[in-house]
C-alpha cells in the first residue's frame, strides 16, 4: 500500500522574534488541493506566498482520498502549472461511462472523444498524489514556502490586512498578511473565526459510503460504471471508478435508515463488496468514508482581506466530480487577480469578480449535481420516479432516452456569462468560456498564450496598427503561422473560427475569453483590457436556479 510522505516541521523564525517587518503579500490557509494549486499559481506569477497547514502530510492520514476524478479543464490548468504530465502518467485515463439498471446494461456513452484536444476525457488519480505533486512543484519555487504543523488558531481583519495567530509544536506566533485565502475545507475554522456561515441550498438524508479497494491484477474495464437500483446494494445505486495502484473507488448509496457507523465496519464493507462482485473477489480495503448530500455556498467569497476558496467557499455532492475540480478552478480564477492587484497596480475591486464568477461556477455545479441526484434517487417525488422508470425502459432503443439518464453530468468549466468583467455581457459566442487547449501540430493553443492577457489574432498577417499595440500585460499572437491544414480544421471544429478569419480574441490569464471581435480597431485594445480588469457592478444570483424538470438532461 502507498505510504503518504511526511513533511518536517521547521521552527518558524517568528518564534525567535525574527518576523519580517512587512506583512506577507498572501498567506494561504490550508495545504490541500485548492490551497496548493493557488500557492503554486501565485508563486509562478511572481507573488511571494506562504502556505500554513495544520498537518504534516497530504490527504488525511490513512490514505484518505475524496477527490480522484480530474476533468479536462482541470488537466489544462495543471498543464499550465507544470504538473499535468505526472498526473496523467500516474493516473488512469478513461472516457467511457456505462450505466446498468436493475443489474442489466442500459446504456454507455463516450466522453469528449476529441483528438483535437491536448487533454481528453478524464484522469482518475487519488487526491493525495495530486497534492504530493503540487507540494513538490512548490518546493522548487523560490517565492513559495509551506509550513507544516502550523495551525491557524486566530484570524482578525486589521483594516490594511489580516493578523493570524498560528500554533505550532514549538509555540504560538503572530503573522501579518495583506491578503489571506482560506482553503481550510468544508468546516473552515477561518469562516467561523469571522462569524460567517455558508448558505445551505440543499441538504437531504441521501448518504453514501466510499469503499476504496485494492484488487491486484483486476481486469475490470477502465470505465466509469453506475449501477442504478443494484440488487446487491438493496436496490440502491453504486459507482465504480478505477484509480492508480490497482485501486478502485466504489461509492455505495446507503439506505435511509442505515446506521453509517455499522456500515463502515470492515465486515459490513466486505459483505457489500462481495455482494456486488461475488464472494471470490480478493481485495484489501485501502480507505473508506461516508458522505452526505449537501450543497452550500458563502454569500460572498470575499470578506474584507480574506478570500475563500474550495470547500471552504462552497460544497457540492460528488455527482459529476464537481467538488475538487471546482476548487482548482477557484485557484485558477483567483491567482491572476491577486497577482495583478499586488504586483501590477490593478484595483482590488477585481477581486470582487472572483466572488461573482466562482459563485456562478458553484451554482452551476450545485444545479447539475442536484439534477443527477434526483435522477439517481427520486425519493418521494412520484412523477420523477415514473419519468425515470420510463426513461430507463426506453433507453436501450431510444438515444434521446439514453441521453436523459443522468447519473452525474461530469465536471465542465463554467462560462462566466454573469461576469462583471464582461462589460457588455457575454455577447459573442465563446465570451466568458474557457479556451480549450486545441492541438496545433507540434504545439497547442495554450502554449502560445502569454502569461497575462493574450490577443489572439486569427489571421495570416498582423495588421500594422495591431503590431504596434504595446501593453505590459499583453502578448499579441498571430495564429495562422502555427496552423497547418489539420490545425486549421481543428480550430474550426473546436472554436468555430478559421485561423484566417481575421477575428481577434482577448484571452485572460486564466484562459477564459474576455472579448471576441470580428474585426478589432487597435485603438480599442487598451479599453478592452481596462474593461477586463475593472468590474462593472452586476446583480449576482443569490441561489442556484431551481429546475422544474429536474430529471431531464
Ligand atoms: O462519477 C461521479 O459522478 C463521481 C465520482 C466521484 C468523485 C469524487 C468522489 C467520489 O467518491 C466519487
Amino acid at each position: 500500500m502507498h505510504v503518504l510522505p511526511r513533511y518536517p516541521f521547521r521552527r518558524p523564525p517568528e518564534l525567535d522574534g525574527l518576523s519580517p517587518s512587512d506583512p506577507r503579500p498572501v498567506v494561504v490557509i490550508g495545504g490541500g488541493l485548492t490551497g496548493l494549486a493557488l500557492a503554486l499559481d501565485l508563486a509562478r506569477r511572481g507573488v511571494p506566498v506562504l502556505v500554513l497547514d495544520d498537518d504534516d502530510t497530504v490527504g488525511v492520514r490513512g490514505l484518505a482520498s475524496r477527490g480522484m476524478c480530474w476533468a479536462q479543464r482541470t488537466l489544462d490548468i495543471f498543464e499550465r502549472l507544470g504538473v499535468a504530465g505526472r498526473i496523467t502518467a500516474k493516473g488512469v485515463a478513461w472516457n467511457v461511462a456505462r450505466v446498468l439498471a436493475k443489474d442489466q446494461p442500459v446504456t454507455s456513452y463516450t466522453l469528449q472523444d476529441q483528438p483535437d484536444l491536448r487533454h481528453n476525457g478524464f484522469a482518475n488519480l487519488q487526491q493525495y498524489y495530486v497534492e504530493q505533486y503540487l507540494v513538490e512543484a512548490l518546493q522548487a519555487e523560490p517565492l513559495a514556502e509551506v509550513r507544516w504543523l502550523n495551525k491557524v488558531e486566530g484570524l482578525t481583519q486589521t483594516g490594511q490586512g489580516v493578523r493570524l495567530t498560528v500554533g505550532t509544536p514549538d509555540g504560538t506566533y503572530e503573522l501579518d498578511a495583506q491578503w489571506a485565502v482560506a482553503c481550510d475545507g468544508a468546516s473552515s475554522p477561518c469562516r467561523a473565526a469571522l462569524g460567517l456561515a455558508p448558505v445551505v441550498h440543499d441538504r437531504t438524508e441521501d448518504r453514501w459510503i466510499i469503499i476504496d479497494i485494492m484488487v491486484p491484477g483486476c481486469d475490470w474495464a477502465q470505465e466509469r460504471w453506475t449501477w442504478l437500483d443494484a440488487s446487491a446494494n438493496g436496490g440502491r445505486a453504486v459507482w465504480r471508478h478505477k484509480m492508480a495502484d490497482d485501486t478502485w473507488r466504489l461509492d455505495f448509496q446507503l439506505r435511509e435508515d442505515e446506521d453509517a457507523v455499522a456500515a463502515a465496519t470492515p465486515e459490513a464493507m466486505r459483505r457489500r463488496v462481495h455482494a456486488l462482485f461475488g464472494d471470490g473477489l480478493v481485495f484489501e480495503i485501502a480507505w473508506s468514508g461516508v458522505w452526505a448530500y449537501r450543497h452550500e455556498c458563502l454569500a460572498d467569497l470575499r470578506a474584507g482581506r480574506v478570500l475563500f476558496a474550495g470547500d471552504a467557499a462552497h460544497l457540492v455532492a460528488p455527482f459529476g466530480a464537481r467538488g475538487g475540480n471546482g476548487g482548482v478552478q477557484d485557484a485558477d480564477n483567483l491567482a491572476w487577480k491577486l497577482a495583478l492587484v499586488l504586483n501590477h497596480g490593478a484595483d482590488e475591486a477585481l477581486l470582487g469578480s472572483y466572488s461573482t464568477e466562482r459563485k456562478q461556477g458553484a451554482f452551476e455545479n450545485i444545479r447539475q449535481a442536484r439534477r443527477s441526484s434526483r435522477f439517481v434517487h427520486p425519493q418521494g417525488q412520484a412523477s420523477a420516479r415514473l419519468w425515470r422508470e420510463a426513461i430507463i425502459a426506453m433507453a436501450p432503443q431510444l438515444p434521446w432516452a439514453a441521453r436523459s439518464i443522468n447519473t452525474g453530468r461530469l465536471s465542465a468549466p463554467c462560462r462566466y456569462t454573469g461576469s462583471p468583467l464582461l462589460a457588455d455581457g457575454a455577447d459573442a459566442a465563446g465570451e466568458g468560456a474557457a479556451l480549450p487547449d486545441v492541438r496545433l501540430g507540434p504545439t497547442s493553443l495554450h502554449r502560445l498564450l502569454g502569461p497575462w492577457f493574450t490577443l489572439l489574432v486569427f489571421a495570416d498577417r498582423l495588421p500594422r496598427a495591431l503590431a504596434a499595440v504595446q501593453h505590459p500585460l499583453l502578448t499579441v499572437v498571430l495564429l495562422s503561422p502555427a496552423c497547418d491544414k489539420p490545425a486549421r480544421a481543428a480550430l474550426l471544429r473546436q472554436l468555430g473560427v478559421g485561423s484566417d478569419s481575421g477575428e481577434c480574441w482577448l484571452v485572460r490569464p486564466d484562459q477564459h475569453v474576455a472579448t471576441r471581435r470580428a474585426h478589432l480597431q487597435p485603438a480599442l485594445v487598451p479599453a478592452l483590457l481596462a474593461a477586463a480588469l475593472a468590474p462593472v457592478p452586476t446583480d449576482p444570483p443569490t441561489t442556484p436556479a431551481h429546475d422544474l424538470h429536474a430529471t431531464t438532461a
